[in-house]
């Protein structure tokens, strides 16, 4: 009872988690009539309200779901759910919580083309890509479920007989705050290594995608976690405040722009609570000439426009050696203009529409002024208005390459967050490293070349947390994630993210008699 290229019936899980009045899942039919805040197991209406909100789908415009902000109340009754049941939770074994979160992994493979439609509708990207997102979040789940039964400390020998040890200790109730760009991803990769560290998360979704954190939560219930464990509450920025500042949060992990991250941290600070940051960027990406340039121009594409440009670690500036410029930039707009744009459910759509009009109209924007600023526009940059007429109120643009471009331009300095892509000739590789470098986010980087050498090389000079070398953009969840300067610091992914989860107690332990000072 699965859903094939976005079409076929709702099954009988989707309509019991969203209550959808529709009997398919087409675009320009999906509403959600239930309460979207998930507490103590179940879904609720929130207990009080910081306001309303109405979320999209950007695809046509039409409202999908208007939903109660949750107050400060709510957020409360969310934060003592978890604390409930972390109670319960932290007592498991890691062979216990493994067993869980492997079956909520499972439960998510086995639901994959349900999960990716809603966040398709919600979200605009492509039904194919949602796909690999869903992908990358059930194999985080199994990834920490591994690691779950395998957190350990040390055994330190002292002198005497003594002995100390270590302990990897959950920190109790985190909070998980996502953007709208990969809301079931982001949503994920928060919550495996919490609960397989031992602790419960409230988790808010951008108020753009409240829709998908639902189903995880509904998930984590089927997979038999405490109820309470992973709480969902929905709102905007003052319910994003009630979390961050509440006693008993003992740790925030925030997905989102470089402002709000720092109001987090700020507000952290008071609590003294450890905060992760995963933050935006405007990463450089590197085509040197003796590069495979097939790849180096699939690589371009990768790192410009998935998620129509929407995602934080894009290789947006394209530093390309002069030697290749011309038939690297031809190939890199021939295969722009090839992106088929429109209805995001369609199976060879890989382009949807923008999250909603002011991020359209702001995209466009920055085009603009790319253009005032000298640069030139090769293809796309402009609205585009699908044939189909339900589309016709979606928020769609055609995927934009710019050339002519400076370092000191506003399209090459600032993180655009959309479907812009600025082309930057170089000549040596110690220019273009001090070039890539000239900026005050760092959260990733890539290299294409043949050259084994320059490529280590160049990746040991780059000032970004995560680099790919010959690709972009791929998300192996065993490899941590995150970034350097004003793009944020912990790390999601990876073994060291169950640090960034956990606490380390130290036992001390004597087997003599007390030497004492006194
Ligand atoms: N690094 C990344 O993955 C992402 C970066 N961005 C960047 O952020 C820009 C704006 O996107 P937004 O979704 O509006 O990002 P944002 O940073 O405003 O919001 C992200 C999340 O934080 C919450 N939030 C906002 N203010 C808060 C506060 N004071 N306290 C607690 N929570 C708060 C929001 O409700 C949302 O859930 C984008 O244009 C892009 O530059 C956006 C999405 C993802
Ligand atoms: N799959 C990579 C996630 C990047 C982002 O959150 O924007």
């Amino acid at each position: 009872m699965f859903f094939r290229a976005g079409r076929a019936a709702v099954s009988s899980f989707l309509r019991s988690v969203l209550q959808s009045p529709v009997a398919t899942m087409s675009t320009g039919t999906f509403v959600v009539s239930q309460p979207l805040n998930y507490r103590g197991g179940t879904r609720v209406e929130p207990a009080d309200a910081s306001g309303t909100e109405k979320a999209f789908e950007p695809a046509t415009g039409r409202v999908i779901a208007t939903f109660t902000c949750s107050g400060e109340k709510e957020v409360n009754l969310a934060v003592q759910n978890a604390k409930a049941a972390f109670k319960i939770w932290s007592q498991k074994s890691g062979m216990e919580r493994c067993r869980i979160l492997l079956e909520a992994a499972r439960i998510i493979r086995e639901r994959k083309d349900e999960i990716a439609t809603v966040e398709c509708i919600n979200n605009g990207k492509s039904i194919f890509e949602a796909r690999l997102d869903i992908d990358t979040s059930w194999q985080c789940l199994e990834y920490f479920a591994g690691l779950a039964a395998s957190m350990a400390g040390e055994h330190i020998q002292l002198p005497g007989g003594s002995f100390g040890y270590t302990r990897r200790e959950p920190l109790g109730v985190c909070v998980g705050i996502g953007a709208w760009n990969y809301p079931f991803q982001i949503a994920s990769w928060k919550s495996a290594p919490a609960l397989a560290c031992g602790n419960a998360m409230v988790f808010k979704p951008s108020p753009f995608t409240p829709v998908s954190a639902l189903l995880l939560a509904e998930i984590y219930t089927e997979a038999g976690v405490p109820p309470g464990l992973f709480n969902v509450v929905q709102g905007g920025v003052a319910t994003g405040q009630f979390l961050c500042q509440h006693h008993d949060v003992a740790k925030v992990s925030f997905t989102g722009s470089v402002p709000t991250g720092m109001k987090i941290m700020e507000m952290a600070s008071k609590g003294v609570k450890p905060v992760t940051l995963e933050l935006g960027g405007k990463s450089p990406l590197i085509i040197f000439s003796d590069c495979d340039m097939n790849n180096a121009v699939k690589g371009a594409l990768m790192a410009n426009f998935l998620t129509q440009g929407q995602v934080c670690c894009n290789g947006t500036r394209v530093f390309v050696q002069k030697e290749i410029l011309d038939k690297f930039t031809e190939e890199v707009v021939k295969q722009t203009q090839r992106i088929k744009i429109g209805d995001p459910l369609l199976e060879d759509t890989r382009m949807g529409p923008l999250i909603n009009r002011p991020h359209l109209e702001r995209v466009l924007g920055f085009v603009k002024v790319a253009k005032e600023q000298g640069a030139k526009v090769l293809c796309g940059g402009d609205t585009y208005v699908p044939e189909d007429p339900k589309l016709k109120d979606g928020y769609y643009m055609r995927p934009c390459v710019l050339t002519n471009c400076r370092d000191d331009m506003t399209c090459v300095k600032e993180e655009i967050f959309g479907p812009v892509m600025s082309i930057l000739p170089f000549d040596t590789e110690a220019e273009v490293l001090e070039r890539a470098n000239d900026t005050t986010f760092g959260l990733a980087a890539g290299v294409f070349t043949r050259d084994i050498q320059r490529a280590h090389r160049v990746v040991a000079e780059l000032q970004a947390g995560t680099c790919f070398i010959n690709n972009y953009n791929v998300s192996p969840v065993e490899l941590p994630f995150g970034g350097y300067k004003k793009s944020g610091f912990g790390r999601e992914n990876g073994r060291v993210a169950i640090e960034y989860y956990s606490q380390l107690k130290t036992v001390c332990v004597e087997m003599g008699d007390v030497e004492s000072a006194f």
